[in-house]
């Protein structure tokens, strides 16, 4: 796999893919260790971010929540548009028919009957209950440039990396369950205005993600062979994480952070 040209979101500049210097006689990880350093990982998610860390230990203003969830929509409405764009760059027929279940968690569906409001109206009713309007919500007037920056390189990404990078760049959901579980346990109890049906899209987002990840590690633990691709698969995997990491420093800044 050639990393030295293109940067790491898929662009054609000239700009090397990392500076970390890699050894090329290092023998690859097998896959408990690869998942290990994976995991690793999730020390700069942004469940450690101060604005976070504010929000899911009582400290926000429910203007700050406001902010927060109309700006996290924009992510929402991203998500299924990231993976229709994983669908079609995807020749294999067994993983996009695991891969589509995503689009229909976020969109929703009707079939045969069965109906789910999915996970973007899920999003609304959370912005209803913290005081938004739901016109608010979806015109995307609260949403901060950089954030839109932010949400936008992963969706570019997605489109021209080769699938499983786009697939591999999913795997922050590894740390999500810890922090959508971290708001289930604190937001009733510190904010307890907010009406607690209001929180069914973490809720639901538990077990939705497991299963996501399942799903991304079986790809990423056999596409990402030699350690130089594994070494890849880590930056990748960064990439994303700074692209959370990025939204909530813009948030911080434009709604303030306490810590
Ligand atoms: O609330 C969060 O902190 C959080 C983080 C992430 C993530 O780690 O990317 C996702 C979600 N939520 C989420 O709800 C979700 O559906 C989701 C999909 C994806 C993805 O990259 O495909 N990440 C996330």
């Amino acid at each position: 796999m050639n990393t030295s040209v293109g940067n790491r979101f898929g662009t054609p500049f000239n700009a090397p893919a990392t500076t970390r210097p890699r050894d090329p006689a290092a023998p690859a990880w097998d896959h408990v260790a690869f998942e290990a350093q994976l995991r690793e990982q999730g020390k700069s998610y942004h469940i450690h971010h101060p604005f976070n860390v504010m929000l899911n230990t009582g400290r926000a203003t429910p203007e700050q929540i406001r902010g927060w969830v109309a700006n996290r929509f924009y992510y929402q409405i991203a998500i299924p548009v990231k993976d229709a764009a994983v669908l079609s760059n995807c020749p294999d027929r067994a993983v996009r028919r695991e891969w589509i279940q995503r689009i229909l968690d976020h969109d929703g569906f009707e079939i045969g009957g069965v109906k789910d409001e999915g996970g973007i109206e899920a999003w609304i009713r959370l912005g209803i209950a913290v005081g938004l309007t739901r016109e608010e919500i979806t015109d995307l007037r609260h949403v901060i440039p950089a954030v839109r920056f932010a949400v936008d390189a992963y969706v570019n990404f997605a489109r021209h990396a080769p699938w499983q990078e786009a697939v591999c760049s999913s795997l922050t959901e590894l740390f999500a369950p810890e922090i959508h579980k971290q708001r289930l346990a604190t937001w009733p109890e510190h904010y307890g205005w907010i009406e607690s049906e209001g929180l069914q899209y973490f809720r639901n987002r538990v077990s939705q993600a497991r299963r996501d990840v399942e799903q991304g590690l079986a790809v990423t633990l056999g596409h990402f062979q030699t350690r130089d691709q594994q070494e890849r698969a880590l930056e990748i995997l960064r990439f994303k994480l700074d692209i959370l990491w990025a939204m909530n420093d813009a948030m911080a800044q434009r709604y303030g952070a306490d810590a």
